[in-house]
């Protein structure tokens, strides 16, 4: 399958391909699956997931980012049927989800109230700033729903003086839960 891609941009997007790929095996999407892009800006995880699953719901709060997500959208192939909401999570959230990725944290902890009360089965959220990321791990704990935190640091290698160095990206910390979750 061809890569992502992206020729429209949004100011807080995209969710880099590597940080991608980890929330995506976290979310262990299945080809039945109604998943939910919480925060959908570039569309990024929403082109990927549509590749994945049946059913697609995006929600973004920015209408011109959720235009973004639109138009990326109709630059790549993908087989799901996709429903693109203008909203605020959890306004907007469908009640039958089954994974939810969660890419825009405002109202988080009511965001994973929804995805408690409907029964989401797979959920996970990425955080980059500290602070935040301790505040949704602690979330995810009350709500029993705690199964795997995943602090990744990506670089990327270019060329200086003939040889390789790297040039680092901000750590980003990948919040997993799941409905049946053991604990950490
Ligand atoms: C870090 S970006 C997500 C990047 C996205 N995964 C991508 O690849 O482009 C966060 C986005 O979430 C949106 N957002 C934040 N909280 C939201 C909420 N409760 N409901 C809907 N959108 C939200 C912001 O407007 C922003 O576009």
């Amino acid at each position: 399958m061809s890569q992502v891609t992206l020729p429209h941009d949004a100011k807080a997007g995209p969710t880099k391909p590597e940080v991608r790929a980890v929330t995506l095996d976290k979310l262990d999407l299945r080809p039945t699956d109604h998943f939910v892009d919480v925060g959908s800006c570039t569309g990024s995880v929403t082109i990927e997931a549509a590749r994945r699953v049946e059913r697609v719901t995006a929600v973004e709060r920015k209408p011109d980012r959720l235009d973004v997500t639109r138009k990326n959208l109709a630059a790549n192939d993908y087989d799901a049927d996709v429903t693109l909401r203008e909203a605020e999570a959890p306004d907007g959230l469908p009640a039958d989800a089954d994974a939810m990725f969660v890419g825009g944290s405002r109202n988080f902890e009511a965001v994973l109230d929804h995805a408690v009360d409907t029964g989401v089965d797979r959920i996970v959220m990425n955080v980059s700033r500290v602070e935040p990321a301790g505040d949704a791990i602690e979330a995810f704990r009350e709500r029993g729903m705690l199964s795997a935190v995943v602090q990744m640091q990506v670089s990327h290698g270019y060329e200086l003086a003939g040889a390789t160095s790297f040039r680092s990206n901000n750590p980003v910390y990948v919040v997993v839960g799941r409905r049946d979750a053991e604990g950490l």
